[in-house]
């Protein structure tokens, strides 16, 4: 094994080549494809399933996944994992949550089933679950992604599966980071559906089911900023 001595090689270019160990919870939903997505990228040292509460102190970074987030909070309560998690969005390292895992970190959600839902909480939003009803149970539909698609680039194929919208943005430290391009039935384009908040993503939509990895590469460069430049406590 090579050893560095810190002092003689520049600290930064030391920090520069670190890789990032990235957890997603797998409690239940689309946790496999947000692994497979993530092996594929450079800076990323490894990407393991969370299931335990002692793996959260593996990793620099975590992916709260889509599927049923009533079901991921159940098991979530259940294994002991609720307030682990909440302290580790609390740490401010990073986490992104998609779709059910955008519902899970969101600090207040509509339409819960009855008494309401437990949340992880931390994103300053509301969000509504199942915005697009059982009509338009899925779509597909190509975003313009601030920070994540340029204007010369082609736009994001977003996966909308029973999908959130956000509601209401209830903080100036959220980041509208994508809103629908076209109108959905009732909802228009006011829609938000892709938030940023300090070291929080969150995105209404499924990227891990499509071929297009920028979102990901976003979330690694998210995570490199964070370690590199020094970590923005809450
Ligand atoms: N694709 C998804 O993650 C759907 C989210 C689901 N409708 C929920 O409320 O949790």
């Amino acid at each position: 094994m090579v050893h560095i001595n810190n002092e003689d090689v520049n600290n930064n270019e030391v920090n520069r080549s670190r890789r990032f160990h990235f957890g997603i919870l797998a409690l239940q939903g689309a946790f496999q494809e947000h692994i497979h997505m993530l092996q594929n990228i450079p800076q990323v040292s490894s990407a393991i399933p969370i299931r335990k509460v002692e793996q959260l102190a593996t990793i620099d970074a975590l992916i709260i996944p889509g599927g049923e987030s009533t079901t991921m909070a159940l098991i979530a309560e259940r294994s002991g994992l609720m307030e682990p998690l909440r302290e580790f969005v609390r740490s401010g390292k990073p986490t992104w949550g998609t779709c059910a895992g955008m519902i899970l970190l969101a600090n207040e959600a509509n339409k819960t089933k009855k008494g309401g839902q437990s949340l992880i909480g931390g994103l300053d939003i509301t969000v509504n679950r199942n915005q697009f009803g059982s009509q338009i149970d899925s779509f597909e539909s190509a975003l313009r992604i601030e920070n994540v698609t340029t204007s010369s680039d082609h736009l994001f194929p977003a996966v909308f599966i029973r999908a959130p919208i956000i509601s209401s943005i209830n903080s100036p430290d959220i980041e509208v980071l994508a809103r629908l391009e076209h109108n959905v039935g009732e909802t228009d384009t006011s829609a938000i559906v892709a938030v940023k908040q300090d070291n929080l993503l969150a995105t209404a939509f499924h990227p891990e089911l499509t071929n297009d990895d920028r979102l990901h590469k976003y979330f690694v460069q998210l995570t490199q900023d964070y370690y590199y430049t020094g970590k923005k406590e809450k």
